[in-house]
């Protein structure tokens, strides 16, 4: 930090120095470390990114236990030096972890946390919004009312796409995956096309049964299908979100090749990670096929947008907000300091990381458990 580091500081005497490498949501996650004697530090810089540089200054010469952000870069020369200062503790305020070397933090003898099952349902309802802002192009609608170009009702004034009886194609049918595909099923009544690694059984009997209320009620049922490639969902559908992982197999999952086996007309959302897609060869295909539209949340190189993005109106732009409930970040802060604390105390693993609302009840104490470690197996822990 070119500046000296700005932190406030909580529970001086605490005997466990537990660092936020940003301040976060609500004070309960606060409160639930110092009750338990830690000294909570909270970086209070003004730059939005801190580098590796700059975590180690944090990290000093004496952690327990260190909460971080999806935007920093956890690997092995911030996992060794929170080693040598004692710390065996580390969360991610984020249920992905593609930004931490989890390999190097076994190395090290650090457990990794991360915050499932509390920020499901609000990403998905982000996804879900802009495959609606996409299809009925609500941004470029706002604008132009805003811009004082509306003169009256036209019949061809922003006619965009029906949901209904149209597909939706999730790629990643995992928590939030098909958390989304529900939304849109059941507010939509849209069938579903799906891709993943997995079968996601409890998505398709939901379709069947959903499918069945409907026939009896005399609509038209909707149908779900597995497909056996993710081409075959970028063939088929007319709305794709993408839910995956971001790994090696994931990285530029959508590129040239894939946006050209889509519709002229579909809408393509993106709330998982920017690099999931070429972002240089989406701008190109969304200049050539202007009736194509975006909703995107996270990007390539954030955050910045690749040239040329944010001129396209047939893109819908979001500054990584998809978490971003009150309830939820307050939830995600408060499960990231309890992985780390329960690794401080020894505490066990909870037994299901999807289930974790015990932990986020404000009106009674957290269960004694790390909610989410993701290399406990692999720490024997
Ligand atoms: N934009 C935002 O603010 C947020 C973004 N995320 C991102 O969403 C991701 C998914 O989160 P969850 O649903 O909780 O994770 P999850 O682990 O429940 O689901 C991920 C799914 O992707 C599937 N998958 C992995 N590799 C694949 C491949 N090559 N092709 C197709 N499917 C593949 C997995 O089998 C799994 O079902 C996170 O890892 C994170 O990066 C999560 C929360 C908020
Ligand atoms: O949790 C994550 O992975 C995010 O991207 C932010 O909620």
């Amino acid at each position: 930090m070119e500046k000296p580091i700005s932190i406030e500081i909580w529970n001086a005497s605490g005997k466990y120095r537990v660092v936020s490498s940003k301040p976060m949501p609500g004070t309960r996650w606060i409160r639930l470390l110092t009750d338990q004697d830690c000294r909570v530090e909270i970086c209070t810089a003004e730059k939005t990114i801190l580098s590796v540089d700059d975590i180690l200054g944090l990290i000093g010469n004496k952690c327990d236990g260190f909460i971080g952000q999806l935007t920093e870069d956890w690997g092995e020369v911030l996992f060794s030096a929170l080693r040598k200062a004692g710390g065996t503790a580390f969360s991610n305020m984020a249920v992905g972890y593609n930004n931490v070397d989890v390999d190097a933090a076994t190395k090290c003898g650090i457990s990794v946390g991360n915050t499932p099952g509390v920020l499901t349902e609000t990403t998905a309802e982000l996804a879900a919004s802009l495959s609606v802002s996409a299809a009925r192009r609500i941004v470029e609608a706002d604008e132009f009312m805003r811009a004082g170009h509306y003169k009256g009702w036209l019949p061809n004034l922003f006619v965009g796409n029906l949901l209904k009886g149209q597909t939706v194609g999730v790629i990643g049918a995992g928590r939030i995956g098909s958390a989304y595909a529900r939304m849109m099923i059941e507010g939509f009544k849209m069938n579903l096309i799906y891709y993943d690694l997995y079968q996601s059984t409890r998505l398709e009997k939901f379709v069947t049964a959903y499918g069945e209320f409907l026939k009896t009620n005399g609509e038209q049922p909707v149908t779900w299908k597995r497909a056996t490639s993710m081409e075959e969902v970028l063939r088929e559908a007319d709305v794709i979100s993408l839910h995956p992982v971001l790994d090696k197999t994931t990285y530029h999952l959508i590129n040239k090749q894939s946006l050209a086996t889509m519709k002229k007309e579909a809408v393509l959302v993106n709330a998982s990670r920017g690099p999931v897609i070429d972002e240089a060869a989406l701008v190109e295909h969304l200049k050539a096929n202007p009736m194509f539209r975006v909703g995107l949340d996270v990007f390539e190189d954030e955050p910045f947008m690749k040239p040329g993005l944010a001129d396209l109106k047939n893109a819908v732009v979001v500054p990584h907000i998809a978490s971003a409930s009150k309830w939820t970040r307050e939830g995600m802060a408060t499960l990231a300091a309890l992985n780390v604390l329960g690794r401080i105390k020894k505490f066990p693993i909870w037994s299901d990381s999807n289930r974790v609302e015990s932990f986020l009840d404000e009106n009674s104490s957290p269960p004694s458990a790390c909610p989410s470690i993701v290399n406990s197996k692999q720490l024997g822990i």
